[in-house]
């Protein structure tokens, strides 16, 4: 599914206005319609909507008058004069009035009416630019405090549609209807935090489709890419995923079950020194002086779980440089370290998918932990341009972004990956399918999808209070029949 920009929808919307001749005032009226036929839904009776200057605000006054026709109670409180209303919104304002749509232009402490079952935002959408100040400030604050659930019009008020960033107050909905398109700006967090639900109405917009679109990582594009096993296949078909054992060597005993779960051919564990924890007869150890030379032969490098201290040898050595320049695979953890470089950040190649966690991307960045969650599009946008590596932002709504600015929203995972290891498994997941052949963009959209339905199918079972990483890795191999849609995997 499609994450549109505030710019983007512009396009769309003038495309379909200009090009296909459908006037605006029809796309607000589907669009009013099917608010009112949400509204419904929620069996509300008594509602108030709150209507901004602009075109949000005109699909406010569209559904107030659709909701007046079915024989709801609806009042409409606007934060502007209606006289000053312009084009399709000055219409659309001219048909409620029409239809004897009750309204009062909004007085702080008066939301319109009492015992009101459900609010509606049509305060601001696509067009919010700035931080909300002063009616907006207060009619929002009122709105948010009034314990009556939100229904927000494409994007709650206060929320940069394209990006997800909050700079102020923000209607925190319970459900948001998104015309056309869900915007990027719901999809990621802050912004996701505050839209509630999300459901996309069609109203009608066409038009062609610009390159390289953001989307939620989507199993039947992917399905074309990964997991199909003919007969003839061995091991050798399917990739060698090494990883690096350094002194904590759980963390990478979990990412190699994650990458043996998710099916890379074999999985070697490269070690100093010899390794105490029991392994499974599955993997193959090595040991070298150099963690890098046991790996050589790898297809896919996963450099970090574990690694802690044993980093610092491998700092600036050549064969760290080498396997930089020369291979591809997963930065986790400790292994995000090795990319600082005198002159700021080394330059990898897109084979590489960095595996941060805010506090890890901040660190990167020279930002604070908090920018980047403020921020979480941007952040990870600029680490990805700034290594020229794929990056895979951790958190709610995991960000996978290329340094060509492509961006995948994984909709996948919940409370139930927020455990130790939980992190070193979606390495060695990701480490799996780039050994198996999968570039670093569809590798860490695939793993994130993945881990994650295999937390949230873990948590089913187990609760999320006891899903431990080890848990994950044995739902993987549930999450991949999801994948497949039930049909399970291909033979
Ligand atoms: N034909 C269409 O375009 C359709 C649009 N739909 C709906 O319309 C909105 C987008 O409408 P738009 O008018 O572009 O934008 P908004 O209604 O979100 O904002 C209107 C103006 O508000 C001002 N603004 C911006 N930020 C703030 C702020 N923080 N506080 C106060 N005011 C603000 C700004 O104007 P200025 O002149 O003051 O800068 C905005 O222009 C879209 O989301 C849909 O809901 C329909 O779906 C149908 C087709
Ligand atoms: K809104």
């Amino acid at each position: 599914m499609y994450l549109v920009t505030s710019e983007q929808m512009r396009y769309f919307d003038h495309y379909t206005i200009k090009t296909l001749k459908v006037p605006g005032i029809v796309l607000m009226d589907h669009a009013g319609k099917a608010v009112a036929e949400a509204v419904v839904k929620r069996r509300a009776k008594r509602v108030v909507v709150a209507c901004g200057k602009g075109n949000n605000g005109g699909d406010g006054w569209i559904a107030a008058r659709w909701l007046q026709h079915g024989g709801c109670s609806v009042h409409v409180v606007t934060v502007v004069d209606p006289g000053n209303l312009e084009g399709d919104a000055k219409l659309a304002f001219d048909m409620a009035g029409a239809a004897n749509v009750s309204w009062n232009i909004y007085q702080p402490g008066d939301l319109g009416g009492s015992s009101i079952e459900l609010l509606v935002d049509a305060l601001l959408g696509t067009g919010c630019t700035r931080p909300l100040a002063g009616v907006y400030e207060q009619i929002v604050d009122e709105m948010n405090h009034s314990g009556v659930p939100i229904l927000a019009i494409d994007v709650p008020t206060g929320i940069d549609a394209s990006t997800g960033e909050v700079k102020g107050s923000a209607i925190r909905a319970s459900e948001t209807i998104a015309m056309a398109y869900e915007k990027l700006g719901t999809a990621v967090t802050p912004g996701a935090i505050y839209s509630g639900h999300t459901h996309v109405v069609d109203i009608g917009i066409k038009a062609p489709l610009p390159e390289g679109m953001a989307s939620y990582v989507d199993p039947s594009e992917l399905r074309q890419k990964w997991g199909s096993r003919d007969a003839l296949s061995h091991k050798g078909t399917f990739g060698r995923c090494g990883i690096f054992v350094g002194h904590m060597q759980g963390a990478a005993i979990l990412a190699a079950a994650g990458a043996a779960r998710t099916g890379a051919g074999l999985v070697v564990l490269g070690t100093r020194g010899s390794i105490s924890l029991a392994v499974l007869p599955d993997y193959v150890v090595r040991q070298a002086e150099s963690p890098v030379s046991a790996l050589e032969d790898c297809q896919s490098i996963v450099v970090g779980p574990g690694l802690g201290t044993d980093l610092e040898p491998l700092v600036g050595t050549a064969s760290v440089d080498e396997m930089f320049s020369s291979k591809r695979g997963v930065v986790d953890a400790d292994g995000l370290k090795l990319l600082r470089a005198s002159n700021g950040l080394r330059r990898l190649n897109d084979g590489w998918v960095l595996t941060p966690h805010p506090k890890e991307c901040a660190n990167l960045l020279g930002w604070t932990t908090e920018q980047v969650q403020r921020q979480r599009l941007t952040a990870a946008m600029q680490l990805a341009e700034r290594t020229g590596a794929i990056v895979l932002l951790k958190g709610y709504r995991t960000i996978i972004a290329t340094p060509a600015g492509e961006i995948r929203v994984n909709p996948t995972g919940n409370a139930s990956l927020a455990v130790g290891g939980s992190g070193d498994v979606l390495a060695g997941v990701i480490g799996s399918l780039i050994a198996q052949g999968l570039n670093g963009f569809d590798a860490a959209s695939l793993g994130a999808w993945i881990h994650g339905r295999a937390g949230e199918l873990a948590g089913a079972a187990l609760t999320p209070i006891s899903t431990t990483a080890s848990d994950i890795v044995d739902y993987i191999s549930r999450a991949i029949v999801t994948f497949f849609d039930g049909i399970g995997a291909r033979n």
